[in-house]
């Protein structure tokens, strides 16, 4: 029989990767990645320069299908593979990263009459501007008893749909009121592709309140947040909710003269970028957690029970395997906060030095600070540049460094802030303990593990476990793959299920982290003091963070 092939497109914070995936043994034949060509945009709307709110993030969905428009060719030139011998597509996508299309899915932003309206644009998942929003459906639902809350922690966030779209409504009612639907971007993808608006069980149960029995919250839950609210989600959250390892769809001919593909071929429900990670790893088992570690920290953990972790950003069942419960708890900064101090608080010897040897800052500093015992620096940090999602859950947290002095080097600022994404792994590790959800196995994927040994040293150090890497350097591309290989079905050279696609298609590398136990009694002292740090500015009794950000804004007005 011919050979068979997946294809998994996976959109991340600043591009989207393209894999073509043999489909019989998961081997990654070509990849292309495409880089959004507004980026990630925080100051200022594309076109009329206008300027942002603070707190604001914001991309532009076109840039999303350049990544179709050029990647798919380019693996399947690369290859030489046919468009015949690809039977499945899976999409994954950051989430929530939500945007208004009208009735025939164009999105707002691309139509002539709202290109400067910033409420038209799509709200990248690390859009913290609907705190007030956040929190005010946080309040409502404790004080009706809402069940819903209780599955996330007992709070949500202003990064997720109902406060994203709650401020549209109150801040440009005229987009509210025009858009058709808002629709989380990956399943704007699969709409693309399929003519279908079929709707992610994975985004909606993790990022929109839903529930596989019990659906949205409530018409009147919405009516008493506010009366404009009442019918949302049968009328702008409509589409059908399908679980992951389904299918949304054959390719339209549209969207198969767009990418070179087939018409037809299967197309599966997008799945959550970090979640595609955990099958993309090959795991599939209950006490197995994932970290996908990139830009942020997703850590998703199977278990077959459902319980109350504190500050847990969600617990679904099916969420991530049909048949387990899937959680998900995360750091919003782990990679973008090192890249933050590479970009913004290196003196310029240490990029000299780093050009001058034909070297990245990362590696020149990582060189530097691995040259270092755990704890030599003196330096403690708190790593909430981006906020806390886990297990505060709260974005108006900020970074701290504390112990310099004088002597203080680039080198030892990049070791703390390597450390303080460790400690706060180790508090949600504790936080799911502590809940009875326990934790067997630990694998890591995402861009990091590759990048920085000295980073994966010092996890396996700090939370005393093993860490099992996964092999492909594309792991949630292929994740996603995997999800259309279970759309495409065994019948049409795919699989029956995701259980099945991890077993043949998921690989670790032969090589683990292991703990240092001399390391990691250093760190148990250090951490004890991140403790300290960590109730002090995060479980309120000193709200110097807080207050901050309130004179800043008051300041920048
Ligand atoms: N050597 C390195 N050490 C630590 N962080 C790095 C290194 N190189 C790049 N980064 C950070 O990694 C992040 C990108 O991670 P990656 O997994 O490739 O992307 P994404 O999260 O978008 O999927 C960026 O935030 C960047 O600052
Ligand atoms: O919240 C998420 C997953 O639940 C985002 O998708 C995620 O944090 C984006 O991260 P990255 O750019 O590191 O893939």
């Amino acid at each position: 029989m011919e050979k068979r092939y997946v294809i998994g497109i996976d959109f991340g914070t600043e591009s989207g990767r393209v894999v073509l995936v043999d489909a019989d043994n998961g081997d990654e034949i070509a990849d292309h990645e495409t880089r959004y060509a507004h980026g990630v945009m925080m100051e200022r709307l594309p076109g009329s320069g206008k300027r942002l709110e603070p707190d604001w993030t914001i991309q532009h969905p076109g840039d999303y299908l350049e990544v179709l428009r050029h990647s798919v060719p380019q693996v399947l030139r690369a290859s030489g593979v046919g468009p015949g011998q690809v039977v499945g597509i899976g999409v994954d996508f950051t989430s929530c990263t939500m945007l208004p299309v009208d009735e025939r899915g164009t999105p707002l932003c691309m139509q002539d009459a709202y290109r400067d309206e910033p409420h038209a644009y799509v709200k990248l998942w690390k859009h913290h501007a609907a705190e007030e929003e956040s929190a005010r459906i946080d309040e409502l639902a404790a004080a009706r008893g809402e069940t819903f809350l209780g599955r996330y922690g007992g709070k949500g966030s202003s990064e997720w749909m109902l406060a994203k779209i709650w401020q549209t409504l109150n801040e440009a009612p005229h987009i509210y009121e025009t858009a058709h639907r808002f629709m989380e971007a990956g399943d704007w993808i699969v709409y693309r592709l399929t003519g279908n608006p079929v709707r992610s069980g994975c985004s909606a149960g993790y990022k929109a309140f839903w529930h596989k029995t019990d659906g949205y919250p409530s018409p009147s839950f919405l009516k008493t947040l506010d009366p404009r609210l009442e019918r949302l989600a049968e009328t702008k959250l409509s589409g059908e909710v399908r679980p992951i390892g389904t299918k949304a769809g054959g390719l339209t001919e549209e969207a198969a003269a767009l990418t070179g593909l087939l018409p037809g071929t299967a197309v599966a429900v997008a799945v959550i970028d970090a979640h595609a990670g955990v099958p993309g790893s090959g795991a599939v088992k209950p006490g197995q957690m994932v970290m996908a570690m990139g830009t942020s920290l997703c850590h998703m953990m199977l278990s077959d029970k459902e319980a109350a972790v504190e500050g847990v950003r969600g617990v679904v069942e099916d969420g991530i395997i049909p048949g387990l419960y899937g959680y998900e708890a995360g750091q919003p900064a782990v990679g973008d906060l090192f890249g933050w101090f590479v970009g913004h608080a290196v003196p310029a010897y240490v990029q000299e030095s780093s050009d001058g040897e034909g070297i990245s800052v990362h590696v020149w500093l990582e060189r530097e600070a691995a040259r270092q015992k755990p704890g030599g620096h003196g330096l403690l940090a708190l790593d909430w540049w981006n906020g806390n999602r886990s297990v505060l859950a709260e974005t108006d947290l900020s970074g701290l460094v504390v112990g310099m002095t004088l002597q203080t080097k680039p080198e030892d600022i990049y070791r703390a802030l390597l450390e303080a994404t460790a400690f706060g792994t180790r508090k949600i590790i504790e936080a799911f303990e502590a809940s009875g959800v326990a934790m067997h196995e630990l694998f890591a994927c995402g861009g990091l593990p590759r990048r920085n040994r000295l980073l994966m040293q010092i996890f396996a150090d700090v939370t005393g476990r093993e860490i099992k890497v996964a092999a492909s350097s594309q792991t949630t591309a292929l994740g996603a793959a995997m999800f259309g290989a279970v759309a495409a079905g065994s019948e049409r050279g795919g699989c029956a299920d995701i259980a099945e696609a991890a077993v043949r298609m998921a690989k670790v590398r032969e090589e683990t982290f292991r703990p240092n136990p001399e390391h990691k009694a250093v760190y148990d002292e250090l951490y004890r003091e991140y403790c300290r740090l960590h109730d002090l500015f995060g479980r309120g009794g000193f709200r110097v963070m807080q207050e901050l950000k309130r004179i800043k804004l008051e300041q920048n007005g």
